[in-house]
């Protein structure tokens, strides 16, 4: 007599990768509202993002220009009921493009990963930027582009941080651990667990960067 084999489910997932992204944009387009540590498995794999802000109005651009070297991939964030935080889109998005423009990069048309995201379209009754505006600078600057509520929906921010995974894997680019890179990740275990995993709180305030030059080795 011969009793059934029991059934085992093996999950055999390949080494965790880590994505470092930049959430940037203006002050109160709702930065703040994305996570901060998320844990995802994307095609058997199992991904870390690790979710750096800028500050809005209160950084300098050196800052600013030293978050976007650390970052992999980057999410560019207006308010769709804020023109001029949809006017700085551009500018923040040729520098990135600047900042990241590679060698490496294999010839001139590879762009680094960068989404843009208009936030708070549950605010319809207060919209100034329209979805074709968004759709507009999308095409022009050939950068996927999303609507999302940050406020309303926790799937919608985390699709814009599979695409830029994604966007990472077909180029080849992920870059493991130059000392800068694990330094600054070191950096990102020192984060209390107040946003970790993959839970969403939007309730949780943002987390200060202000030291966050000290850590990048001189
Ligand atoms: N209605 C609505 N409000 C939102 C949404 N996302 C963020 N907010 C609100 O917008 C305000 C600003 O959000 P923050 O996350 O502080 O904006 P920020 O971009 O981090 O701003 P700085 O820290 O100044 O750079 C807060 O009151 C949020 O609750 C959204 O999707 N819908």
């Amino acid at each position: 007599m011969s009793f059934p084999r029991p059934l085992r489910r093996s999950v055999s997932l390949s080494p965790a990768r880590t994505l470092r992204l930049v959430v940037l944009g203006q002050s109160a387009v709702g930065k703040t509202e994305m996570i901060y540590r998320h844990v995802a498995v994307i095609d058997g794999e199992m991904v870390h993002f690790e979710i750096l802000d800028t500050a809005g109005q209160e950084e300098d651009s050196l800052q600013i220009e030293e978050k976007i070297k650390w970052g992999d991939g980057f999410a560019v964030v207006y308010s769709v009921t804020d023109r001029c935080s949809f006017d700085e889109v551009m500018r923040l998005c040729f520098l990135i493009n600047h900042l990241h423009a590679s060698p490496k990069r294999s010839g001139a048309a590879e762009q680094p990963p960068v989404v843009i995201v208009g936030n708070k379209k549950d605010l319809q009754f207060d919209r100034m930027v329209s979805t074709e505006d968004g759709e507009n600078l999308s095409k022009a600057l050939k950068i996927p582009f999303y609507e999302i509520s940050t406020r309303d929906s926790y799937e919608e921010p985390v699709a814009v941080f599979g695409s830029l995974y994604q966007e990472l894997l077909r180029q080849g680019h992920f870059s493991p651990g130059s000392f800068k890179r694990r330094t600054v990740s070191k950096l990102m275990e020192k984060i209390p667990k107040m946003q970790a995993s993959s839970t969403l709180n939007s309730t949780g305030r943002s987390l200060s960067f202000n030291s966050f030059r000290d850590y990048i080795p001189e």
